[in-house]
């Protein structure tokens, strides 16, 4: 062992965490809203004193703990309510960018709910500024590449989603960095089918279909979100596990899971880490990403769910690696990108291993 590499040894640790920190990475399924850190939140909160949201980080860790998913819907419209003006859009995304950026993260599709911002009073063309400035400052400052995915608030009905396919659609309107289209929000009572000519719209306009489905309910919105809204991936798709037929289906049509280990367990959707259904969606076939979700409103960030699928998997170095690798492959990059990073990625783990 070269010197260089027996002071590397004495300093950092070798574990799998500090391989984690440095591995380059894509997230694919993660909220804008839901990404506010406890600094960000407080700030906002602090700046409308009308809100029920607590100013005090160690008080906001309280309020982020959900007794139910329904319960967890609530506790995000409340932080949805703090984003009142183009600047705290602007800012609020920024902030994302930057705590994505820390966890070397080069490429993220951010869900974003236009709706519920343009209902609550933010001008249109303001918010797409907003997202597209804090987007272009990201990639020159950071070199984090962001796209959009922008998602229908499935409690809200149908008049959101037609105001968020014609957010998506419209040329007059549309961010340059928007990619993706997608459906949130509660799944119980909320049946997909009823969203299939908006789905048709924003494929029709270019846009790849990304719904949630099979995180609060059975197989069968999975299966509703493949046939009826086209899905490419499944958000969660949790509860796939308990049909055979549909892990064969998305094995075989290379279907990707967007995987969010901690949220499934903080919104209840999930009993214990070690209950997650990743394990059987690997053993089937299935394409696993790691994402975060809401991070902080779940405590978490996307390098502990990476730890916590390594942990689940039983994953070494280079396991983590192809994790990291099939999200790159999942998403929605140009070609170019997709090579540079899977090549960053092997860069790296090669040289941690050669250590
Ligand atoms: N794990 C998650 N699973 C599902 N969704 C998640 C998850 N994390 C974050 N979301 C986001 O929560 C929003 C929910 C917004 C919503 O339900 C609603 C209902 C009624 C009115 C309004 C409004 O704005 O007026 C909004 C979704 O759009 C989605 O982007
Ligand atoms: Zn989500």
């Amino acid at each position: 062992m070269t010197d260089q590499a027996a002071v590397r040894d004495a300093l950092a640790p070798r574990d799998l965490h500090a391989f984690i920190a440095g591995l380059p990475k894509a997230e694919l399924h993660v909220h804008h809203v839901g990404s506010a850190s406890p600094r960000i939140v407080s700030e906002l909160a602090a700046r409308h004193p009308d809100s029920k949201v607590p100013t005090d980080p160690e008080a906001l860790a309280d309020y982020f703990t959900f007794t139910d998913f329904a319960h967890f819907i609530e506790v995000y419209l409340s932080v949805v309510d703090l984003i009142r003006t183009p600047e705290d859009v602007r800012l609020l995304t920024y902030e994302v960018a930057r705590d994505l950026a820390r966890q070397q993260v080069r490429y993220a599709e951010l869900t974003i709910t236009p709706f519920s911002s343009t209902r609550r009073g933010i001008e249109e063309r303001a918010f797409m500024d907003a997202i597209e400035d804090a987007r272009k400052a990201a990639e020159t400052e950071f070199g984090t590449i962001l796209r959009w995915c922008f998602d229908i608030p499935g409690e809200a009905g149908l008049v959101s989603a037609e105001e968020t396919v014609r957010l998506a659609t419209d040329d007059a309107v549309r961010p340059e960095g928007l990619v993706s289209f997608g459906l949130g929000g509660p799944e119980i009572g909320v049946p997909r089918p009823q969203f299939k000519p908006y789905f048709d719209r924003a494929i029709a306009a270019g846009l790849r279909s990304v719904p949630h489905a099979g995180e609060t309910t059975g197989p069968e919105t999975v299966w509703d979100a493949l046939t009826y809204l086209r899905a490419e991936r499944i958000g969660h798709g949790t509860t796939s596990a308990r049909d055979p037929k549909l892990l064969a289906h998305l094995a075989e049509h290379r279907i990707p899971l967007e995987v969010c280990p901690t949220s499934n367990i903080a919104t209840r959707a999930v009993r214990t880490l070690d209950e997650h259904p990743v394990k059987e969606f690997v053993k089937a076939g299935v394409l696993v990403t790691i994402n975060s979700d809401d991070p902080p409103m779940f405590g978490t960030d996307l390098n502990n769910e990476y730890a916590a699928a390594a942990r689940l998997l039983d994953l070494d170095e280079r396991g983590v690696a192809d994790l990291a690798k099939n999200a790159v492959e999942a998403s929605f990059l140009d070609e170019p990108g997709k090579t540079r990073i899977k090549s960053e990625i092997d860069t790296y783990t090669t040289t941690w291993l050669a250590l």
